[in-house]
């Protein structure tokens, strides 16, 4: 049976049994439960601490799990991701206090808290950097204020934490992160079946999220500036409308460009203008 591990707690949990569920599996879980069969699917789902997945995977004893790109990373597992997901987003960045001018070039000698050492401990050995690490499990953002480090690392989302700990973001990100699918490295090229489908299923779902479907109605002199408008992922789908010199088009367009493409289309004369989510795709 198909061994997939999803997050017990923390950020990506929720997201990750939408996910799955959305895609036709049941991982319910009534209460504590740590393992949840799905029979019709013969697939297994293990819920574990989002930070020991990708050990999991590595091992070959789960075969698919669901974590955190900087989670894997901080791991040192030889996990490979098969897919991004597009949820718990995320930067890993240092910070210091407000007023400081400290950059990581200037991290000699200095007390780092994070509770991501392994991502820390690399990135300082690539800037050839001797700092002490201190590890601490969360609430990271308060341990400058607390005395214990003179710069943090840490996940920033929006960045509140971080400004309401009075710190500021020093130096470029070291890494962007998601949740993402990951399987045993080199196991890429040769997926049983059952993975599979998991993973399209799963890849239907988040692609949809990324785009919505257009429809419009509009006049035969201006449909091919309306199509370069949107010119969907093959091509757009184009119906004569029973109106002489009319024509239907529908495409599918990217959700981020979705208020800029409509705006376009009615400068160019497009009526009747629909937008639709589309909930799961096969592209
Ligand atoms: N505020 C956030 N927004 C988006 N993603 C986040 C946020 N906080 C953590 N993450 C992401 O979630 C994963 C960490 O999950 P984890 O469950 O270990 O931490 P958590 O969400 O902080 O949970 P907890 O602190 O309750 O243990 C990482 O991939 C991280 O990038
Ligand atoms: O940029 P923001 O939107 O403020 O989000 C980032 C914060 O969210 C997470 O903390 P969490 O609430 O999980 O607490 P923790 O530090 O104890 O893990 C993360 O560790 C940051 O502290
Ligand atoms: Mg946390």
């Amino acid at each position: 049976m198909l061994k997939i591990a999803i997050p017990n707690k923390g950020s990506l949990s929720e997201e990750a049994r939408a996910l799955i569920s959305e895609a036709g599996y049941n991982c319910k879980r009534y209460s504590r439960e740590l393992k949840v069969t799905d029979v019709a699917n013969q697939v297994e789902f293990i819920f574990l601490r989002p930070r020991d997945i990708a050990v999991y995977v590595q091992s070959g004893i789960i075969d698919l799990g669901i974590t955190g790109r900087d989670l894997a990373m901080d791991s040192e597992s030889e996990v490979d991701e098969l897919l991004p997901l597009g949820f718990g987003r995320s930067s890993f960045c240092y910070a210091v206090p407000e007023e400081s001018l400290l950059t990581p070039e200037g991290f000699k000698g200095k007390r780092i808290a994070t509770s991501y050492p392994g991502i820390v401990s690399r990135d300082l050995k690539n800037r050839n950097i001797d700092a002490k690490i201190i590890k601490l499990d969360g609430a990271i953002e308060i341990s400058i204020n607390l005395g214990v480090a003179d710069a943090i690392a840490d996940v920033v989302q929006t960045g509140r934490t971080m400004v309401e700990a009075g710190l500021r973001i020093s130096g470029e990100p070291i890494m962007v992160s998601e949740g993402i699918l990951a399987t045993r490295k080199g196991r890429g090229d040769n997926l049983t079946a059952p993975e599979q489908v998991f993973i399209e299923r799963l890849k239907g779902i988040v692609v949809a999220r990324e785009y919505v479907m257009v429809e419009y109605d509009v006049p035969g002199d201006v449909l091919e500036t309306a199509c370069a408008v949107t010119p969907g992922i093959e091509a757009p789908t184009v119906a004569p409308l029973r109106r002489e010199g009319w024509f239907a088009v529908k495409a599918m367009a990217r959700k981020k460009e979705l208020n800029s493409i409509m705006d376009r289309l009615a400068e160019v004369g497009a009526k009747g203008i629909i937008v639709t989510d589309i909930r799961t795709c096969r592209l």
